[in-house]
């Protein structure tokens, strides 16, 4: 793991198609005062689960104490002063308290700021300002809006503000914030239901497209002279930490590959619908990402799109768009590899697999409350 400095992480000439911006966390989900179960989080997290698995390149940038154990695909700046963030998700506390919220979410410590000088020289085709728990400042986006071609912005990177004695995390105005100033030079503002209310979204439109995401119902994505909804995926949900990151990566993973706004916008609800099906980060079957990109593969081929060297948004539904949702529906309801590829032996007859079922999907990583980052167990069907 890389230790301190910024200077070791970097990577100059190298050009990424998505540079995702933002820290690792640890998210503790709690319950009647007790932990139900534990897992790495983090927008970027989730966001690079469904960048790579959609088979994206990507990089990331995020910081993170020397208590982080947790194995991940793009090296952390390791910070020896400073601790990891953690996030404690109360959900009953929402119910109960504020009807408007699905959890009450409290900071319960915070790792150093990303700075302008911990980016990446090289430029990157989309950059995504997603941090959780106040590490983007307006001068990081700035620098992101400077080497990248467009640019992405989760709303709770910005209007995230902290209680300072038990770091409950309240919503402020976005124009009440310093990077309200910034937002004609975005590509992309993505918020939630509830944080939407927390912006003007008609005057926010004029400057940059705004999707607003709204759990089970989809989202709807508004641009300067248009909107349109786009419908969800069914879902089953059991967790909903991370849908709307994985929203985000979807949606980016989709534009990226040259699909127009509504079409990726769908393969963003597909893995935000995916995502709730789980317990924290979402472990997606391979056969099934295969399947989806497969699907991607053959709707750019339907308009022989290409990548572009520029970001141009094409906000109109394409023919075809209903037949996409089927689609994507169609692959989501795949059989997962595990019950597919198995070959039938005595050892696996139906009596036994009935005895032992396999599950759907099987989290990831969960850690004991004792043992807060090191030792990593699998748990079964989301359940802790
Ligand atoms: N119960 C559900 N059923 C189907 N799809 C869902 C469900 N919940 C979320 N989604 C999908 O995920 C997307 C993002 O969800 P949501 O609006 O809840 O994000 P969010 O509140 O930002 O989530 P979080 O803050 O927990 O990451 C939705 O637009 C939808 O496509
Ligand atoms: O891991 C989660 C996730 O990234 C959520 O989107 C964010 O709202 C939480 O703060 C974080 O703990």
């Amino acid at each position: 793991m890389v230790t301190s400095t910024a200077a070791a992480h970097k990577t100059p000439q190298q050009q990424t198609r998505v540079l995702i911006v933002g820290n690792y966390c640890h998210d503790v989900l709690m319950q009647k005062d007790t932990v139900k179960a534990e897992s790495l989080g983090g927008a970027a997290s989730f966001i690079s689960n469904v960048v790579n698995g959609m088979s994206v390149s990507c990089n990331l940038v995020s910081k993170v104490g020397e208590d982080f154990k947790y194995p991940v695909d793009f090296t952390p700046i390791v910070i020896p002063t400073s601790k990891t963030t953690v996030f404690h998700a109360y959900f009953d506390l929402a119910i109960h308290g504020n009807c408007h919220q699905d959890r009450v979410l409290k900071r319960v410590s915070a790792c150093d700021p990303i700075r302008p000088s911990d980016l990446p020289d090289a430029r990157s085709k989309f950059g995504m300002a997603v941090g959780v728990g106040g590490e983007i400042l307006p001068e990081t986006l700035e620098r992101m809006i400077e080497t990248c071609d467009a640019v992405f912005v989760d709303i709770q990177a910005l209007i995230r503000v902290f209680d300072s004695v038990d770091g409950t995390v309240k919503l402020v105005k976005l124009e009440e914030t310093e990077f309200y100033s910034l937002l004609p030079r975005i590509g992309v503002l993505k918020a939630s239901s509830e944080e939407a209310v927390f912006m003007d979204v008609e005057e926010v439109r004029k400057w940059c497209c705004v999707v607003v995401t709204n759990g089970k119902e989809g989202c709807k994505v508004y641009w300067k002279d248009g909107e349109l909804g786009i419908p969800p995926f069914l879902a089953n949900q059991k967790d909903p930490t991370g849908a709307g990151d994985s929203f985000l990566g979807g949606f980016v993973a989709g534009l990226v590959q040259g699909l127009a706004v509504p079409d990726a916008a769908l393969l963003g609800n597909l893995f935000g619908s995916l995502t709730v099906e789980q317990i924290g980060l979402p472990k997606f079957d391979s056969r099934l990402l295969q399947r989806v990109k497969d699907e991607v593969q053959r709707r750019k081929m339907q308009f022989l799109r290409c990548e572009r060297s520029e970001y141009e948004p094409e906000f109109l539904k394409p023919d075809g768009h209903e037949q996409f949702h089927v689609s994507l529906g169609a692959a989501k309801s795949t059989p997962p590899f595990s019950i597919q590829a198995r070959p039938w032996t005595p050892s696996n007859s139906p009596k036994e697999t009935e005895q032992t079922p396999i599950p759907h999907y099987t989290a990831q990583a969960k850690l004991l409350a004792s043992s807060v980052y090191e030792e990593p167990i699998q748990t079964v069907e989301g359940k802790p």
